[in-house]
């Protein structure tokens, strides 16, 4: 199949990759021509494991091309997987999905099968279709589907290739035959449904995965006033099948380019339907105030931050990316700054991305152990395997005072134990060895 996917971000680079890895012919569209030009030498523009080795491969074997060129005339089926982030209100700003539309309405010239992979508000589908066929001539026919995106960052090959579903919501057979018949090589179990429900799919399981999140963030901070460990309680809850032992890590909440938007994208939805939408606004609170509990240890921990040194741990939004859109380093980075803290930062891979997102007086360093050095916390952010693998010793050789917050629980309290270190963790006891406290209590 001739396939064109437009966007090339962080879906559409992952879904053009894949579709041309099981045997699709795949143009890949973007109106970024710096990007495009990387990608046609085979360079991925974001991080993302096994990504780069499949799109040369698939380059080199002609499956895969690169574009700034909206001409969609040859294509049997194109991919919107053009970006819907959030408005100042919550809604989705859909400017870029608009465009995408009129773009494929000016060079149509045979009819089209349109495919939304972008996350859009339950209607947009037949929104886009009326859009496309209001600039096209009559004889030329649309069919939409949608065909919504659950992969991970981070993991983003990997889930396309294992992924629990493919949802298809489609208006028609022939549109549903299509989608069936692009997506068989991935032997993927596949849901058909309606437009409207594929779409409210989405923001439906990303909810859920947020409301998951909040409940065991509020669990773990009952867990801390009365002594008990948030581990072992998402444990014990996860052997119930009905609850599943997955998306129960506590720590400072959702980041990321998706769970923070939809959310607050289906508040939106359905307060204008007419449907207030309590429990999602107190999951959004939760995330919102969970992010700054590191702050406010480090304050307990220290008192006044002004001019003491503060470490950061991992900057982008989770591991494995270098994604730093609504990373909780954002909010932490500033509060530190404003509080007059002298902030250093650390990430393996999202330091180019993350100066421009955090303010400017963050400087950054290369090595876990410059970045600790002479500091009076660290703050962990992000549980990068370089992080969770440091010999804890660097934290007490290194730092001025070893208090150590952190906000993945990164390791086990058995180790920490074996450390002179004061520890706090998320939602398990805090560590407070005599070696510290005598140390503390004599600066
Ligand atoms: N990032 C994720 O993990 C993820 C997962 C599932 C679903 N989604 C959804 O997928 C959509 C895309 O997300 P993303 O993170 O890949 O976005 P992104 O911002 O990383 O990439 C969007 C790309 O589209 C390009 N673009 C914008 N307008 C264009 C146009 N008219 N023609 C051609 N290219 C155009 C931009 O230059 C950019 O490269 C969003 O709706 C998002 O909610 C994202
Ligand atoms: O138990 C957990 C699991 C995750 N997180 C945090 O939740 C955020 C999101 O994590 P994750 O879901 O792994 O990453 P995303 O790449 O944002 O993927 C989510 O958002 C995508 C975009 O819609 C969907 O496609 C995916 O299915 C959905 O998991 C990150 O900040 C994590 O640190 C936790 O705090 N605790």
């Amino acid at each position: 199949m001739r396939i064109t996917v437009i966007g090339t971000g962080y879906v559409g680079l992952v879904t053009g990759v894949s579709l041309a890895e099981i045997g699709h012919h795949v143009t890949c569209v973007d109106v970024d021509e710096a990007k495009v030009a990387m990608m046609a030498n085979g360079i991925s523009p974001i991080y993302e494991p096994e990504l780069e080795q499949l799109m040369e491969k698939n380059i080199q074997s002609g499956h895969l091309s690169f574009t700034t060129e909206l001409h969609f005339s040859s294509a049997d089926v194109i991919y919107i997987a053009v970006g819907t982030p959030q408005l100042p209100d919550g809604t989705s700003d859909l400017q870029y999905i608009e465009q995408a539309a009129l773009d494929i309405a000016r060079s149509l010239t045979k009819d089209a099968i349109v495919v939304t992979k972008s996350t859009v508000p339950v209607g947009t589908n037949h929104w886009i279709k009326t859009l496309i066929e209001e600039a096209t001539p009559k004889e030329i026919k649309i069919t939409i589907v949608s065909n919504p995106e659950f992969l991970r960052e981070g993991s983003a090959v990997y889930d396309t290739f294992n992924g629990d579903r493919i949802v298809i919501g489609t208006e028609n057979n022939q549109g549903r035959e299509i989608l069936d018949d692009i997506n068989a090589s991935f032997g993927l179990p596949i849901y058909h449904t309606d437009l409207k429900s594929a779409e409210m799919i989405k923001y439906a399981s990303n909810a859920f995965l947020a409301t998951k999140i909040s409940f065991i963030n509020e669990i773990s901070a009952i867990c801390e006033k009365v002594g008990a460990n948030v581990e072992d309680v998402a444990f014990g809850m996860g052997k119930d099948n009905r609850i599943g032992d997955k998306f129960l890590n506590a720590g400072i909440g959702y980041g990321g380019s998706c769970f923070p938007k939809d959310t607050n994208a289906l508040v939106q939805i359905a307060g204008n339907n007419e449907h207030d939408f309590k429990l999602l606004k107190s999951v959004i609170k939760v995330n919102n105030s969970q992010r700054m509990k590191l702050v406010e240890r480090a304050i307990e921990a220290v008192g006044d931050l002004s001019g003491k040194r503060i470490s950061l741990l991992g900057l982008s939004f989770k591991p494995n990316t270098d994604d730093m859109r609504e990373a909780a380093s954002i909010p932490i980075a500033q509060e530190l700054v404003n509080q007059g803290a002298h902030v250093v930062g650390f990430d393996p891979i999202a330091i180019p991305n993350a100066r421009s997102f955090l303010p400017e007086e963050v400087q950054f360093k290369e090595t876990i152990e410059e970045t600790i050095r002479g500091a009076d916390v660290a703050l962990i952010i992000t549980e990068w395997d370089v992080i969770k693998s440091i010999d804890l010793t660097a934290y007490t050789t290194l730092m001025t005072s070893p208090i150590v917050i952190d906000g993945r629980n990164c390791y086990s309290l058995d180790e920490v134990r074996r450390h002179p270190i004061h520890y706090i963790s998320i939602g398990r006891p805090e560590i407070q060895n005599r070696f510290v406290a005598n140390s503390l209590n004599t600066r």
